[in-house]
C-alpha cells in the first residue's frame, strides 16, 4: 500500500483539497494511538463517502488492505509527501498589519512544515519589531533575504493598492507560490501558482445557504397556501 514518493503523480485539484481533511483526521487518529482506520471510518470523520475516499487516496497509489484498512501512520505520510509536506517550505510575509501580526503569530504552520522565515512592511514604526523571533524589514530588503535564504511562498497581507507590485517584486526575485490575502487580482506569468483566501466570499456562501435553508423551511406552509395566500385553515377559520 506504499507510495514511491519520487513519482510525479497527477492529482485531481477536488482531491489535493481534500487530502489535508484526511491528513488532518488521520493525525487526530494517530494521537489517539489508533493503528489502522477502514476506509468507512475515515470517510465519516471527515465527511466524504468512503467510495470517494478510495479514489482520491487511489490517485497517491494507496489502496489499503482488505478487511484491514489503511495503517494510520503510514497514510499520514504518504498524504504529507503527496502535499509536499515532507519538506521544509519557507514562507515570508509582506504586509505586518492585523492580518500579517496575526498569521506570523500563529505557531501552527510550523508543524505542518511552513517555517516563517522573513518579515517585511514600509511602515517606519514598525521596522526591527520581532514576531515569533522573526525581526520585519523593509520590503527592498527582500532581494537580499532571499539570497540568504530562499523564500518558497510569498504571504501577501497589504492593502490591495499595494499588492500587484508586492506580487511583481516577489516573482523577480523567483518566488513561485503566492498566498494573496489582498482583495484583488494579481496578475503573474504561467509557472507561478497564486491562491487567493478571502474570507467574504466564504461568508458570502455561508448566507447564501442560510438563507435557502430559511426559504426551505418555510416552503412547507407556502405549499399549503392557496391562491388567495391563506392555509385552508385560515380559510375556514373566515
Ligand atoms: N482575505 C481575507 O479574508 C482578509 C481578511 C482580512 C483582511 N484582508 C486583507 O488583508 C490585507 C491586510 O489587512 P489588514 O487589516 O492587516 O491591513 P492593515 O492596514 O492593518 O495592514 C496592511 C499593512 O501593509 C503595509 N503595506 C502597505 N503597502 C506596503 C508595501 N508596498 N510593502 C510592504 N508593506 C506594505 C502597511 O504598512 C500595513 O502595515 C488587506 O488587503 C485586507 O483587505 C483579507
Amino acid at each position: 500500500m506504499s507510495a514511491d514518493p519520487a513519482v510525479r503523480r497527477e492529482i485531481p485539484d477536488a482531491t489535493v483539497a481534500r487530502l489535508p481533511e484526511y491528513l488532518r483526521s488521520l493525525s487526530r487518529l494517530a494521537e489517539q494511538g489508533v493503528l489502522s482506520v477502514s476506509s468507512e471510518e475515515l470517510a465519516a470523520a471527515v465527511g466524504v463517502r468512503s467510495a470517494q475516499l478510495r479514489k482520491d487516496l487511489s490517485h497517491l497509489g494507496s489502496y489499503g488492505v482488505r478487511g484491514v484498512g489503511y495503517e494510520v501512520d503510514t497514510l499520514a505520510l504518504e498524504i504529507s509527501r503527496a502535499l509536499g509536506l515532507t519538506q521544509d517550505w519557507p514562507v515570508a510575509i509582506v504586509g505586518m498589519g492585523n492580518l500579517g501580526h496575526a498569521l506570523a503569530s500563529y505557531s501552527g504552520f510550523v508543524t505542518k512544515g511552513f517555517r516563517i522565515v522573513a518579515l517585511f512592511d514600509d511602515e517606519p514604526g514598525l521596522r526591527g519589531e520581532v514576531v515569533q523571533g522573526v525581526a520585519i524589514q523593509p520590503f527592498r530588503e527582500l532581494p537580499a533575504r532571499h539570497a540568504l535564504d530562499p523564500i518558497s511562498i510569498g504571504v501577501i497581507a497589504t492593502p490591495a493598492v499595494a499588492a500587484q507590485t508586492v506580487c511583481d517584486r516577489l516573482v523577480e526575485v523567483g518566488v513561485r507560490s503566492i498566498l494573496n490575502f489582498a482583495p484583488a487580482v494579481l496578475s503573474v506569468p504561467d509557472d507561478v501558482d497564486v491562491r487567493r483566501v478571502d474570507l467574504s466570499t466564504e461568508l458570502q456562501i455561508l448566507a447564501f445557504h442560510a438563507q435557502q435553508k430559511a426559504l426551505g423551511a418555510l416552503e412547507p406552509v407556502a405549499a399549503a397556501r392557496g391562491i388567495d395566500g391563506r392555509t385552508p385553515s385560515e380559510a375556514v377559520a373566515t
